[in-house]
């Protein structure tokens, strides 16, 4: 019997070598009993991402996209990055022991994902203006210096990243009626239908969860697209939201996207920043689960779809939550009162703990 983590799927992965590996995967799928009352949804569950080793799911890409760097001899990887894909990809250089570049949009990246990066000794190269215009760079980059792209263009990144919905099947020992993920570049929605495909070519299961995409109001470029029945994704000229790590308006997997949305049934909605910290905070305090802003989005987006109506209260439901709480403390800091500072006797604790 093999563990439940991302290797466990190795059939199922391009690398033939020794994958350049931190254990990632196998990470905890909750039932959120209470949240989900309150939802009106008895079986709401949470695959939990930010258990990974540098915090987000990113790490199932670049175990994969890193080990493929190597076994195609490249000597040097690159990205573009809202954050955790560049912190993810430093991790995983350092573990490979070759050099990584990386891109931010400079002003636009949280706290936690620029140490990451840093401490894990990439480049890092903060760009001034947005992701998109990063990506641009980096991709001109690669091609001018012969490096490796680890954006998720590149498809070693979705092919780890489909992992989750295998683990999603084991853990739950069922196919969900729904899988709800936030959106930004849209790799991860493409990466968890062509899993799941997979899974029913091979005959583990019979049919397919409905795709479901979250935005935040801001920068939902695919969420007009689905509502607007469009045949593409029209790219938002200038994406805003608190969630920045989905502060994204050019999906580069917006095609996939689309299609793996429209093929199961699925849907696409968008939150506003107000719905995704205060879903943040109940995360947080009624069910134990610390995410950043932008994984939030998945469950605030579940909230939007059931009070309007489009969700069937019985649906076996699973959100991705992607990045972990300590990813962006700033946000966190500026939404919650500061500690109570007192003078260091009983008293003083006393009279304000009355
Ligand atoms: C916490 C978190 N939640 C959701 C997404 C959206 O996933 P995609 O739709 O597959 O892009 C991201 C994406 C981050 C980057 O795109 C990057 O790090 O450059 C994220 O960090």
């Amino acid at each position: 019997r093999r563990p439940l983590k991302l290797w466990r799927y190795r059939e199922l992965l391009p690398v033939t070598g020794e994958p350049v590996s931190l254990q990632e995967g196998g990470t905890p799928l909750y039932h959120m009993k209470r949240l989900g009352e309150e939802l009106g949804l008895k079986h709401l569950y949470a695959k939990h991402e930010g258990m990974n080793p540098s915090g987000s799911f990113k790490d199932r890409g670049m175990t994969v996209g890193v080990s493929m760097a190597m076994q195609l001899g490249m000597k040097t990887v690159a990205c573009a990055s809202t954050g955790n894909t560049s912190a993810s990809l430093a991790v995983y250089a350092a573990k490979a022991g070759i050099p990584a570049i990386v891109l931010l949009p400079a002003g636009n990246v949280a706290l936690g994902k620029v140490a990451q990066a840093l401490m894990h000794g990439a480049k890092v190269i903060a760009i001034r203006d947005n992701f998109d215009r990063a990506l641009e760079m980096v991709h001109d980059l690669c091609i001018s210096e012969g490096l490796y792209l680890l954006n998720s263009v590149n498809p070693y990144r979705l092919e780890g990243q489909k992992t989750i919905g295998f683990e999603i099947v084991d853990q739950l020992g069922d196919v969900p009626d729904r899988i709800v993920l936030p959106v930004g570049n849209a790799g991860n929605i493409s990466a968890v239908h062509k899993g799941l495909g997979e899974f029913i070519e091979l005959g583990f299961i019979d049919r397919m969860p409905m795709m479901t995409g979250i935005q935040a109001a801001g920068s939902q470029p695919l969420v007009e697209a689905i509502m607007g029945n469009l045949p593409e994704v029209i790219p938002f000229k200038t994406p805003e939201t608190v969630a920045t790590a989905i502060r994204i308006g050019a999906p580069v997997n917006a095609e996939k996207a689309l299609r793996a949305i429209r093929e199961t049934g699925g849907t696409a909605a968008s939150v506003t920043d107000e719905e995704i910290l205060a879903m943040q905070r109940d995360l947080a305090r009624k069910e134990g689960i610390g995410v950043e802003p932008a994984s939030a989005a998945s469950v605030a987006g579940i909230k939007k779809l059931m009070e309007e109506g489009r969700i069937d209260p019985d649906e076996r439901i699973v959100c991705v939550v992607t990045g972990h709480l300590l990813k962006d403390p700033e946000t966190v800091i500026r939404q919650c009162d500061p500690p109570i500072e007192i003078d260091a006797d009983i008293q003083s604790l006393l009279s304000v703990l009355r």
